[in-house]
């Protein structure tokens, strides 16, 4: 598709990515892909020319995605960026070469810190002291690995990503399948639009709205000169009220420091989410302004507690 008759996607590129991969499998050709070289970056892409993202949001080995996290701090998120959904994705993870070199000349492997991460078990036994390089992307790994060995100034260089994507690269060689630690490995990844109700493209059926996150700081006023972490104002709101606030237990929890510069002052991630309310085609309305309605209360008695809460979105 094409940038005059679709509206565009970002993703963690270059192509061959997971993020690729997942985005594409979901959008097909509905939308125009927009390659970002950081998870930063898709997440500010986010514009009229490139309404909608994808990024990956926690992974089933690994964990959270910190740059994604860090990503949602910023303003932009709840005002102009919302999350829309979410996709999962089974990751399976190759050692990858260019052709030729054998496992025994790799002196550095290079990928995204969550693939190095979700192989961290067979980096340890089959290659026991070699450098671990953080890149951008799987894909950006896969690239670098052809600029690396004989005749350069770089040590020869092994990448980790998927097989798809070491198929789109001349020159690489898959010298192990499946090196990921955990055979379940799973991606989770949200997608990102810059409305919060405006349809997404790719697919007739929208799913009936059930899910939000919300993100809980402090009210930077009321922040005395320094709190203990144990006690701070969000900290409080969060192990005191939260199983009440939005009438459903929170689905997951994420926390990372804010961006106010006070030690120790962080900012809380919640998916919640009430997968009791019945729903059927004639209520499927109500449900959804029932369940707008909760959260923009749970979000003001937040506030009313001192708290400074946004929602990030609604899927
Ligand atoms: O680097 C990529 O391919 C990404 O899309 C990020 C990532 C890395 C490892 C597993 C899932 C997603």
């Amino acid at each position: 598709m094409d940038e005059h008759t679709a509206p565009g996607l970002a993703f963690l590129g270059p192509p061959g990515s997971y993020s690729h991969q997942c985005a594409v499998e979901r959008f097909e050709d509905s939308v125009w892909y927009a390659a970002q070289s950081a998870i930063t970056d898709v997440f500010h892409a986010v514009s009229a020319e490139v309404p909608f993202a994808v990024i990956p949001q926690e992974n089933s080995t690994y964990g959270s995605v910190v740059d994604t996290y860090d990503s949602l701090r910023s303003p932009e998120a709840g005002q102009s960026v919302f999350v829309r959904g979410e996709l999962t994705l089974s990751v399976k993870h190759c050692l990858v070469v260019r052709s030729g070199v054998k496992l025994e000349d790799v002196r550095r492997v290079m990928s995204h810190e969550q693939a190095l991460g979700q192989c961290s078990r067979f980096l340890s036994e089959h290659l026991p002291g070699v450098t671990r390089t953080k890149v951008p992307s799987t894909s950006a790994a896969a690239s670098a690995v052809l600029c690396c060995g004989e005749g350069t100034d770089e040590p020869e260089s092994a990448a980790i990503c998927s097989a798809h994507c070491a198929s789109l690269f001349d020159g690489l060689e898959i010298l192990r399948h499946d090196i990921q630690d955990e055979a379940s490995n799973t991606t989770r990844f949200y997608i990102l639009a810059k409305s919060l109700d405006a349809p997404l493209p790719g697919s007739s059926k929208q799913p009936r709205r059930q899910r939000a996150l919300i993100r809980v700081g402090n009210q930077v006023k009321l922040q005395r000169e320094y709190e203990p972490p144990s006690t701070s104002h969000s900290t409080r709101i969060i192990t005191s009220t939260l199983l009440t606030t939005f009438g459903c237990p929170p689905l997951r929890i994420d926390r990372r420091p804010s961006l106010n510069d006070i030690p120790f002052d962080d900012v809380y991630f919640l998916e919640v989410g009430d997968l009791t309310l019945p729903v059927t085609a004639a209520t499927i309305k109500n449900c959804e302004e029932e369940w707008l309605q909760r959260l923009q209360n749970g979000v003001e008695g937040i506030n009313a507690a001192g708290g400074e809460a946004t929602i990030l979105g609604v899927w």
